[in-house]
């Protein structure tokens, strides 16, 4: 099994387990009766550069990050530093995240959440929104085809924002067919964990204009933001170059100043 596959079978024993303590009828009240989603798309294609911070403790390929005992402290911080997004990792076995951190999140800042895991069922959906995400990852990797459009849907019709993530060209046009408007090319291989770079540059020209372009990993400094801004990213997705910080707070708005300045190559 490869690092993907072993992840999605731990997330399938964790759902079982919820899905036996809480039934999805419960869910569901839950999810209608939490304020309404805020809009995804608007705060990703606005001006410049977008930043979605991630509140990320761990991962498979670096280990432990950043030991975070309060979420929310970080959210904030990142949201005073300009954020555009907050992304929270909800995956616990290896991620260390939860819905209780998507939870805190939520309750402190203002700015559309994310929630960050490896969605495989409308269950998870309902979760998301339960806990008041604004936008959801989906991984086409993770996905046949079916279930990617039918979640797709479901994410849509609660108001919620679709962050489509592709890693290969017939990834994207899978994403394309589905009908995603945000889509995430992760330079890193879910199967390898090799990051490289240049994937985003040979994916996103061939993405729709009104396509949001999002450039996921591999961001350490605004070096590499200016990069992926010159190969058409309309926002990026940063988790270990901000949460590893002094300042995660000073981290991103170093990002969103390098994102919003004139002189950032953008193709036109
Ligand atoms: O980060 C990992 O090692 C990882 C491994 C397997 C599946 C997903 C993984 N990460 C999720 C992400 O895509 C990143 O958290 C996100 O893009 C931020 O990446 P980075 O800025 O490089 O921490």
């Amino acid at each position: 099994m490869n690092v993907l596959e072993q992840i999605i079978t731990e997330v399938r024993a964790d759902l079982e387990r919820r899905q036996s303590e809480v039934p999805i009828e419960v869910v569901r009240e839950r999810a209608e009766a939490a304020r309404p989603p805020l809009d995804g798309y608007a705060a990703l294609s606005g001006g410049g550069v977008g930043v979605i911070a991630e509140v990320k403790r761990a991962s498979p390929s670096k280990g432990a990050l950043a030991d975070i005992p309060d979420p929310a402290v970080l959210a904030a911080e990142y949201a005073a530093g300009g954020a555009s997004v907050i992304s929270v990792l909800t995956e616990r076995s290896y991620f260390k995240g939860s819905l209780d951190d998507l939870d805190a999140v939520r309750a402190k800042v203002s700015i559309p959440v994310l929630r960050k895991d490896f969605v495989v069922s409308p269950y998870q959906v309902l979760e998301a929104r339960a806990h008041g995400a604004d936008l959801v990852l989906l991984i086409v990797a993770a996905l046949d085809q079916d279930t990617l459009v039918s979640l797709h849907e479901r994410i849509t019709g609660l108001g919620m924002t679709a962050l489509v993530e592709v890693h290969t060209e017939y990834e994207a046009d899978r994403a394309m067919r589905a009908g995603a408007k945000v889509i995430g090319v992760n330079a890193r291989d879910l199967t390898t964990l090799q990051v490289d770079r240049s994937v985003f540059e040979r994916i996103a020209p061939g993405l729709p204009r009104d396509v949001v372009k999002v450039a996921e990993s591999g961001v350490r400094g605004t070096r590499d933001l200016i990069r992926y801004a010159s190969a058409g990213a309309d926002a990026v997705l940063v988790g270990e170059g901000v949460v590893k910080q002094k300042s995660p707070r000073d981290a991103v708005r170093e990002l969103v100043t390098a994102g919003s300045h004139p002189a950032t190559p953008r193709p036109i």
